[in-house]
């Protein structure tokens, strides 16, 4: 089966797969940790980072405003390498003006990003080799088949085409697209577009992986495939950094947590440490972001009965 040769990037029988593309500066193919052991089953998830390696993501003092809307109010944040980021926050808070910025596809007013310690905006071409993207409103070549799509995105990422033909055919078969490869991306479903934009951010095994809202419009079972493919992905060295509303997502899958509001993060670390005493993360969630009970009392002229 297609999932059992995919080795991940501590590699298996196989060894790790080459890098192509711009070459990693540490020398490690597949972004594997280049001191301290690996991240994956077994390994205490909720400890402190791999020393010696470095950070995933660092943010500082990251502005941006628009027009007299301050979308993100000076975030600084430090997410560690190898881990399953949840970036969580009420409606507005910023998550997506920040993914924005962090990967590159946004000018920040103010501020600096460094991914895998390359400077997203000092050194672009460094920083977006080491990363995969799933953003919001994904926007896909429509007129390709999900097979053509990953074909033209690996020759865009410097892949060799055996290469990409061999990883293309592992990843839509791995996530239940293989049917569906000669169909065009505009008759895709929501969930099989989410899957086929996944496969062309996984595509050149990328560092670190920034998905917005990943599980939105999936069904169960493309969610679980979804969810078995990033598992690996971290438990080989990978980080995934995503953001979600639904907190018991995020519970379930991440190690590790940022809490966005009104632009500003407002608590991170191990999820433990931010769910605190707290029964669950939601409860945590919504005293951290001060959420009333605002349970639609108000609407006293909703609901049939007349009172
Ligand atoms: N292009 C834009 N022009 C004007 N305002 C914007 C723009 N993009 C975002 N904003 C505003 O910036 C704030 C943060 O938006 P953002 O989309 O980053 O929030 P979010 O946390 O991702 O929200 P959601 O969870 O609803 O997706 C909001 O008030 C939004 O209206």
């Amino acid at each position: 089966m297609a999932q059992q040769e995919w080795k991940g990037r501590e590699g298996g029988e196989r060894g790790p797969l080459p890098v192509y593309g711009v070459p990693y500066a540490d020398g490690q193919p597949f972004g594997g940790p280049p001191s301290g052991g690996p991240v994956g089953e077994g390994a205490d998830r909720e400890s402190e980072p791999e020393p010696g390696r470095e950070p995933a993501v660092q943010v500082r003092g990251l502005w941006k405003r628009f027009g007299s809307q301050v979308a993100v109010a000076g975030v600084h944040l430090e997410l560690p390498a190898g881990r399953f980021i949840g970036l969580v926050g009420p409606n507005g808070a910023g998550k997506t003006t920040t993914l924005s910025m962090v990967t590159g596809l946004l000018r920040p007013d103010d501020g600096t990003v460094r991914v895998v310690g390359h400077d997203v905006w000092a050194d672009p071409v460094g920083a977006k080799s080491r990363i995969g993207i799933l953003p919001e409103g994904l926007r896909l070549f429509e007129r390709l088949s999900g097979r053509e799509l990953l074909a033209y995105t690996g020759r865009l990422r410097g892949l060799p085409g055996a290469e990409v033909d061999r990883r293309a055919d592992q990843l839509l078969e791995v996530l239940d697209l293989s049917a569906n490869r000669h169909k065009l991306v505009v008759d895709y479903s929501t969930g099989m577009r989410k899957k086929i934009g996944l496969a062309a951010a996984l595509l050149h095994n990328p560092e670190v992986l920034f998905l917005d809202e990943p599980f939105e419009g999936v069904d169960p079972v493309s969610a679980q495939v979804i969810r078995g493919v990033l598992e690996r992905y971290t438990h080989s060295g990978g980080t995934v950094v995503f953001s979600s509303h639904v907190m018991e997502l995020v519970e379930s899958l991440c190690d590790w947590v940022a809490v966005m509001a009104a632009g500003r993060i407002v608590a991170h670390g191990p999820i433990a440490e931010v769910r605190g005493a707290a029964p669950t993360l939601q409860d945590a969630f919504l005293s951290l972001v001060g959420a009333g009970r605002r349970g639609g009392e108000d609407l006293d002229w909703l609901g049939g009965s007349a009172r």
